[in-house]
């Protein structure tokens, strides 16, 4: 069971506010997609999840509680540009994070324990699709492959939240489509949230069972960083009929908002 809830979050960066009154309530194992313009503050709302920034106002709950407020293993993340390290194996990329946790200090698990985590991140490197390239380096796979590795690199530490910053944006058209199916089903296999932010609203209403729009709706032109953004549409799409007929409706809201 996870929750995630935003109580009036505002960001600000040196008194220019980017973010402003975010209250929203996530309920267990939903996939949020975050649209919005660019600049708009996605990627903002994103860190604030992950703790690399802190609300300037506001709070953010996750099960009830205050966010821990440093990076943790609760919180997964995948982002555009291939977050792997180039000189580690493919496997070795997967089960560095559970040697991070069990063995903070060398990073390294020996004997009995190493084995489980190889076996378990070896099923994982299977079920994204590189079971044959355990003993490859980042370097000989194509982009959607490294995709793939950052994937199963942040499954490896079962996320109760799994966090996406344009994971599809440098794949080409085919690759995007397959690694839309592979995130979906890895999301109905596991009990995790999914927050995912894309400039695509097709991907957002696509994969998403509920989509947000932020954007700025006020201005003022004597003191143009008075206002941040706020959401301007928050549309339940659980269901592919529901989610193409909303995907209109939320083209023309954006519309009007641009
Ligand atoms: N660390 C920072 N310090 C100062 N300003 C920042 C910082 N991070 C982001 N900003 C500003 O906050 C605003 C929102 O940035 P953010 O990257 O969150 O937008 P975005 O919606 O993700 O944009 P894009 O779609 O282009 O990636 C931008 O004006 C950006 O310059």
């Amino acid at each position: 069971m996870t929750t995630i809830a935003f109580k009036s979050v505002s960001k600000e960066y040196g008194g220019v506010r980017v973010l402003e009154d975010i209250s929203l309530e996530l309920a267990d194992h939903e996939f949020l997609g975050v649209v919005g313009p660019s600049g708009a503050g996605k990627s903002t709302f994103l860190r604030l999840l992950l703790s690399q920034e802190q609300p300037t106002h506001g709070k953010i709950l996750i099960d009830g509680q205050p966010i821990a407020p440093e990076p943790s293993q609760d919180r997964g993340v995948v982002f555009q540009r291939y977050s792997v390290f180039p000189h580690l194996s493919v496997l070795r990329n997967v089960t560095l994070g559970r040697e991070w946790a069990k063995a903070p200090l060398t990073g390294r698990l020996r004997g009995q324990e190493r084995g489980e985590v190889e076996a378990e991140a070896m099923r994982l490197l299977e079920r994204v699709g590189l079971g044959s390239s355990a003993d490859k380096f980042p370097h000989q796979l194509s982009g959607g492959m490294q995709q793939r590795l950052a994937i199963a690199q942040a499954l490896i530490v079962r996320p109760k939240v799994l966090l996406l910053d344009e994971p599809f944006g440098a794949l080409d058209p085919h690759t995007r489509k397959s690694m839309h199916h592979l995130v979906r089903e890895l999301w109905e296999e596991n009990q995790m949230t999914i927050v995912m932010v894309t400039h695509d609203l097709s991907e957002a209403f696509s994969l998403s069972t509920r989509v947000i729009a932020i954007d700025k709706i006020r201005y003022d032109p004597q003191d143009p960083t008075a206002y941040g953004s706020r959401i301007v549409s928050d549309i339940e799409a659980k269901s592919k009929i529901v989610r193409e007929s909303r995907k209109a409706e939320a083209v023309r809201m954006l519309e009007a908002v641009a």
